[in-house]
């Protein structure tokens, strides 16, 4: 499959809502390299479907330039930008067999006639798992099988790019799991390149190569998902990406990596994200995960604290604890059978690797 790079530069895009010029995104930047799977994520209404519309050429940038190879697509009609679309309402033809819909969008081409359309349909069919299906409607189909369908329906016409829009949204949880294994599958089997939008972040840190993360129609950060997890360039990628505890506290003083940090009662030596912004003694944020704080007796550790309430929730105990400035964090505690618990109101101690913690500037 002859597919492409992606170059999207300085790409923004306004509207216009009643009198008012809204923006939808500004500044957004990135390369896709040949064959990688990138997904945008963020909550309702930060851009992702707005960027990948321009991509797709439904929608005019405001500014900006998308490049695929080093063509500059901005001007070309959708039908001639040689891309695969799959959005979160797939349908099907209802009254045309598998065979047909599969089949439609290559019998409409130009060289329709120099195509093996048979084989084409069966190939595309066996590589989303769906071998021999063709005779049936899609009403005999699952919610997922007919998903399939429409991933093939666009794979068969061999797309420069793949681009998705919440294509999972409409299937029931277990089987959103297992559909976004098959499509990382497809997608690498085929080594094509993709755009994929999600506001599910566990969607996007086990698809992607890398995800761009937005809000408010800006870019907070681009990496991969273990990038994003370790190293928040922001305190909306660190609660975004996982669940995080941003703690105020003031840097003293910077030393290569690290940083001299006042957290509460506490004087510690945390290592620093660089993509936040420039090291310099004064206010900070501290990300520290739930899952990286142990609750220990009280006077051990690193912080003092008192449990608020506790949740299990299976394999482990969410802790809900304030500080000793009434910050409320969590902290949650693996479950295993002889695991110590500590009573709604006792006072604990909080202790934490200092690797854990991360400081953004
Ligand atoms: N055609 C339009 N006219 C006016 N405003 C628009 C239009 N399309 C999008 N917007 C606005 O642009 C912003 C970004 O919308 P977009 O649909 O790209 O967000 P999204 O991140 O994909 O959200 P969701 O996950 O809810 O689909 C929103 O404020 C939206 O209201």
């Amino acid at each position: 499959m002859a597919t492409a790079d992606l170059s999207i530069r300085n790409l923004r895009k306004t509207f216009i809502k009643g009198k008012e010029e809204v923006t939808a995104i500004s500044n957004v930047n990135i390369d896709v390299a040949n064959g990688e799977l990138i997904t945008l994520l963020g909550p309702s209404g930060c851009g992702k479907t707005t960027i990948l519309r321009m991509v797709a050429g439904f929608e005019t940038p405001s500014e900006g330039e998308i490049l695929v190879g080093s063509e500059n697509i901005v001007n070309q009609p959708v039908h001639s930008r040689g891309m695969g679309f799959v959005f979160q309402n797939y349908a099907l033809f209802p009254h045309m067999s598998i065979f047909e819909n599969v089949a439609y969008g290559l019998k409409s081409r130009k060289d329709a006639g120099t195509i093996n359309i048979e084989h084409e349909v069966a190939e595309a069919l066996e590589l989303v798992g769906l071998k021999g299906v063709g005779s049936r409607f899609p009403n005999q189909l699952s919610g997922g099988e007919q998903q399939r369908v429409a991933l093939a329906r666009v794979l068969v016409l061999k797309p420069k790019l793949l681009l998705m829009d919440e294509p999972l949204s409409n299937l029931d949880a277990k089987l959103r799991l297992h559909m976004r294994t098959e499509i990382r599958r497809i997608q690498q089997h085929l080594g094509i390149t993709c755009l994929y939008v999600t506001h599910d972040q566990k969607e996007a840190l086990t698809l992607s190569d890398r995800v761009m993360v937005l809000s408010r129609g800006k870019v907070q950060q681009i990496g991969t998902p273990f990038e994003l997890y370790a190293n928040p360039a922001t305190t909306f990628v660190a609660d975004f990406i996982g669940q995080a505890n941003i703690l105020e506290a003031n840097a003293t003083r910077i030393e290569g990596d690290n940083a001299a940090i006042e957290l509460l009662s506490a004087n510690l030596t945390l290592r620093y994200v660089k993509a936040s912004g420039t090291a310099q003694a004064g206010k900070v944020s501290v990300v520290l995960r739930p899952e990286n704080i142990r609750l220990v007796e009280k006077g051990q550790g690193t912080l003092t604290a008192k449990v608020q309430n506790r949740f299990f929730v299976g394999d482990h105990m969410e802790y809900e604890i304030t500080l000793s400035n009434n910050q409320t964090i969590f902290a949650f505690v693996p479950y295993n059978p002889g695991m110590e618990l500590y009573e709604v109101g006792a006072e604990v101690g909080l202790a934490f690797d200092d690797k854990a913690a991360v400081v953004l500037f």
